[in-house]
């Protein structure tokens, strides 16, 4: 409970007064009153001692010399600072030190309620005034609270913990101890605790969870708990027989579940070794400032996840990750927000049946949803003070959520939290779940065969995407009859999990975002390929996938991928990607490096026959991008009258409902951050720009000399995207010079001339050719793939216009073949002695800037003819050469 003081203090204490009575007794509050109202220090003359004394639980008193104005004003800076715990007084006045027998300046302890007083004399410094303080404050059995408990725990004395249910109970048994207590004052540090206070802390002590009183001593030094044993009187030669044995090394300690302890038997004694952690120290909180710190800044997390929740525009990110001014960490946030509206309709439930905002009126219903998340679901609970209103005004009622959790589990149907947990996830996945988990296996790293038989062997076959999407069964695996080594998985299936994922010997990528790999078809006569915007790196791994496929296992792979990506974090992903999936020696990337600026003439490229060009779109067709995810509000108990003071000054003028708002488009960045496009203006604008984009970039491709095969690929489903540019692009001046056409439908490999959904006539301006040449897919046609776009480039070099086939031929026609007989095929012209004697080694900084990396390039300048900048200065956009 915070307070500002002064005038604000009646106020603060109304507004959170339902909170803190429940849990603090009045007699505790009304002392609390009194003392931040008294001065910080009390002046004490004779006649008022006697009285002071008794004035508070711990009364601390300066018995100094008038002048003695260094010490005063140690003694002010402490009493400032523990002000609000203890009351403190001065007395300067000889009589009152002389009838005190007090000699020297002294300060002095009183704690009338144990009929107890301690002295410090002759003290110099504020240090050794504050921990005089903080040591002999200490009743001689406290009541533990969190914001005492560290400083219980740093004394390291073995700690002696005494539960009960009630005050008035543990008020006695405080009582019953007292003396018990002050023998061993030095050495031992008792405490009664409210088991609702710290509700985990029987279970850390081995101790059961509902059966009070109950006790257990935790030796700090050595991290043994030894619980008391259930039945065993709390009286104190009970307690002292039993604390000789512990003492003497009779008992054996407890053993929390998964920590071994190793016990030698020492002749009746037992020695118990086990590796001490802080960490595990029941009740061990993390030092002051960063509790201090972590605490403010989750004491808004409720307040601030709500907040977003029943904001307007953008989606649950956006509205996260945009905003500069949370207090709370925003990932936290975004986790909680996520998680909360995934149980939302569970606890809507939960929180209806149990009433719980009928008792607790302060509650609005977002708040109720996310606080009660964590109680029930999160491993911490509510991430708040034990003591805050919010958390209390849950815990209060801790047996009806828990009891109505667990019926509305049992109505679902859920024989375990597991299950439910399952349940949930997959509501939630909504669209998602209704798509199966499309895996690639990486033919560079494995084969389709070894992959059934390991990662899927447990699988069901099935022969339709319908089968495998089929929630009610877990593994059911689907050979996909358009992409080779494409499968399709149920969605529920844990990749995450498997070695093969974490080894890449199967990539997780859709089946329509094979196409365009698929559909370039790189041959070895096509020379080097070049993915023009990379990362992350699905579609250039899967090219070097195909490129290694067709080369002969005796040779070495003489094509190259170059991989260009302009976003330099992207383009360590990228890196990542190519690493993993065994594809080092086939790509080269180019770090930061903007397509646009590398020149298709340079002699670099001159053996570059095919592009695969995947620019940055408007995401319309990605799957599971829906503005906000649906919360479940619970309802309101009953009509307007009964509206709680939050209610009516809330307004909810934005509405608590966090539906989502789904007439709305939204544009995802290569980054995931998604924007939502209000009107149909600014969604022609948004098209408009992206496709002069795009449309560029293509324009680009085509200029490669010796290219004679390019796919354009989009994951949108806008024509403005797709069709338009196409059209464009064939009535290009460059497509024209080239020579430039469609790649027809029959021309096309296999599966994707069988792949049934096509451009449309409307958005090819009436041309069927063009139409039925562009490969379309669109979500939620049932076969469980992404929208995407993707059309064929081809055109015939002049040199390519040869009936020799795709082997080297001397004068008299002949193949030429290597010393073992194979035939050179005519692309092997990247490992030709005379293209390796045009190069000269040439340093380029490495993504990192640490590395010197050394790359055989052509020595001429690589960047566009038009740019002003030498390959040799450092500029951003300048070419920045292979990894
Ligand atoms: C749609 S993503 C590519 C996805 C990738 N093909 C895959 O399958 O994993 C587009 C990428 O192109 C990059 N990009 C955009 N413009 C570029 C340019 N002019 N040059 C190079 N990369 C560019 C973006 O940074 C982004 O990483």
């Amino acid at each position: 409970w915070e307070h500002t003081g002064g005038d604000d203090l009646q106020s603060s204490i109304e507004e959170n007064a339902v909170s803190v009575v429940a849990f603090v007794p009045p007699a505790k509050i009304l002392a609390w009153i009194n003392r931040v109202q008294r001065p910080v220090i009390s002046d004490v003359v004779a006649e008022s001692l006697g009285d002071f004394k008794k004035a508070d639980e711990t009364v601390i008193i300066a018995y100094l010399d008038e002048g003695d104005e260094t010490l005063r004003a140690a003694f002010f800076e402490v009493a400032g600072k523990y002000r609000e715990e203890f009351t403190f007084g001065l007395v300067t006045d000889a009589g009152a030190i002389e009838a005190e027998k007090i000699t020297g300046p002294t300060v002095r302890c009183v704690k009338p309620l144990d009929e107890d007083s301690r002295d410090l004399h002759g003290f110099t410094d504020v240090e050794s005034l504050e921990k005089f303080v903080k040591e002999n404050s200490r009743p001689l059995i406290g009541e533990l609270l969190p914001h005492n408990h560290r400083r219980f725990l740093e004394r390291g004395w073995p700690m002696v913990y005494v539960f009960a249910a009630t005050e008035s109970e543990r008020s006695e048994i405080r009582t019953t101890l007292k003396e018990t207590a002050r023998s061993y004052y030095e050495s031992l540090t008792m405490v009664t605790v409210d088991p609702l206070e710290f509700p985990d802390l029987p279970g850390k002590l081995g101790l059961e969870s509902s059966a009070f009183p109950s006790g257990a001593v935790h030796q700090l030094s050595a991290d043994k708990i030894y619980p008391y044993p259930k039945g065993r009187g709390l009286t104190p030669n009970e307690l002292l027989s039993w604390g000789l044995d512990v003492w003497q090394e009779r008992v054996k300690p407890w053993t929390p579940p998964g920590v071994t302890t190793s016990y030698d038997n020492l002749g009746g004694r037992l020695k118990a070794t086990r590796s001490v952690s802080i960490k595990k120290i029941p009740g061990y909180e993390p030092p002051i400032d960063h509790a201090l710190a972590t605490g403010q800044r989750t004491m808004s997390l409720y307040h601030e996840a709500a907040d977003i929740l029943s904001a307007s525009g953008g989606n649950l990110k956006t509205r996260i990750f945009g905003r500069k001014d949370l207090k709370a960490p925003p990932q936290q946030i975004y986790a909680l927000a996520l998680e909360t509206c995934k149980w939302s309709s569970v606890l809507k439930e939960v929180i209806e049946a149990s009433e719980l905002m009928r008792h607790e009126r302060k509650l609005s219903p977002l708040l109720a949803l996310l606080l009660v998340h964590d109680f029930l679901l999160s491993k911490r609970g509510v991430a708040l003070p034990a003591t805050h209103g919010l958390r209390t005004s849950i815990e209060r009622h801790k047996a009806r959520l828990n009891a109505e959790f667990t019926r509305a589990r049992i109505r679902r149907k859920a024989g375990s939290m597991e299950a439910l947990r399952q349940q949930v996830t997959t509501e939630h996945q909504g669209e998602a779940a209704r798509y199966p988990r499309w895996v690639r296996v990486n033919t560079l790293k494995t084969t389709l065969e070894d992959q059934l038989a390991s990662t899927f062997k447990d699988f069901t076959r099935v022969y339709s995407i319908g089968e495998v999407t089929d929630a009610s069964s877990g593994k059911l695996l689907h050979v996909d009859e358009h992409i080779p080594n494409l499968l399709a998985v149920s969605p529920s299936f844990e990749f995450a999990k498997t070695e093969a994922y974490s080894s890449g010997a199967v990539i997780l990528q859709d089946k329509a975002s094979c196409f365009p790999a698929y559909l370039l078809d790189p041959l070895p006569e096509d020379g080097d390929v070049i993915d023009s915007c990379a990362a992350p790196g699905n579609k250039t791994t899967h090219l070097a996938a195909l490129v290694h496929s067709r080369t002969a296992e005796s040779e070495q792979c003489a094509q190259r991928i170059y991989a260009f990506e302009k976003d330099k974090h992207r383009a360590l992903t990228l890196e990542k990607m190519v690493k993993l999936a065994g594809a080092k020696d086939i790509i080269r990337i180019s770090f930061a490096q903007d397509f646009l600026k590398v020149d298709p003439n340079a002699q670099f490229f001159k053996d570059v026959g095919a592009l695969l060009l995947d620019p940055s779109c408007s995401g319309s067709g990605i799957v599971g991008r829906d503005a906000m995810p649906t919360i479940h509000l619970p309802e309101l108990p009953s009509s307007n009258s009964n509206k709680s003071q939050y209610q009516k000054s809330r307004k909810r003028k934005r509405g608590d409902d966090a539906r989502a708002e789904s007439t709305q488009e939204v544009f995802v960045d290569d980054d995931g951050t998604e924007t939502v496009v209000a009107t149909e203006k600014e969604l022609k604008v948004r098209l408009e720009a992206l496709s002069s984009f795009q449309l560029k970039l293509l324009l680009h491709a085509l200029e490669f000399p010796a290219a004679t095969k390019v796919t354009y690929s989009t994951c949108s489903v806008h024509a403005e995207e797709n069709e338009q540019v196409v059209l464009r692009a064939l009535q290009s001046e460059v497509g024209r010079r080239r020579g430039w056409r469609i790649l027809k439908r029959d021309e096309q490999v296999r599966g994707l001339r069988e792949w049934p959904v096509r451009g449309t006539v409307d958005a090819s301006n009436g041309d069927t050719e063009v139409a039925d040449a562009c490969i379309r897919s669109y979500k939620d046609d049932g076969r469980g793939v992404m929208g995407f776009f993707v059309a064929g480039f081809v055109r015939d070099a002049p040199e390519a216009i040869d009936d020799d086939g795709p082997f080297l031929r001397d004068e008299n026609g002949r193949i030429i073949r290597d010393a073992s007989g194979m035939p050179t095929l005519k692309a092997a012209r990247v490992s030709d002695p005379s293209r390796a004697s045009a190069t000269s080694s040439f340093p380029v900084e490495g993504p990192d800037g640490d590395e010197e990396m050394t790359e055989n390039l052509e020595s001429e300048d690589l960047t566009t003819s038009g740019d002003e900048s030498s390959p040799d200065e450092k500029d951003e956009d300048e070419w920045n050469g292979f990894d």
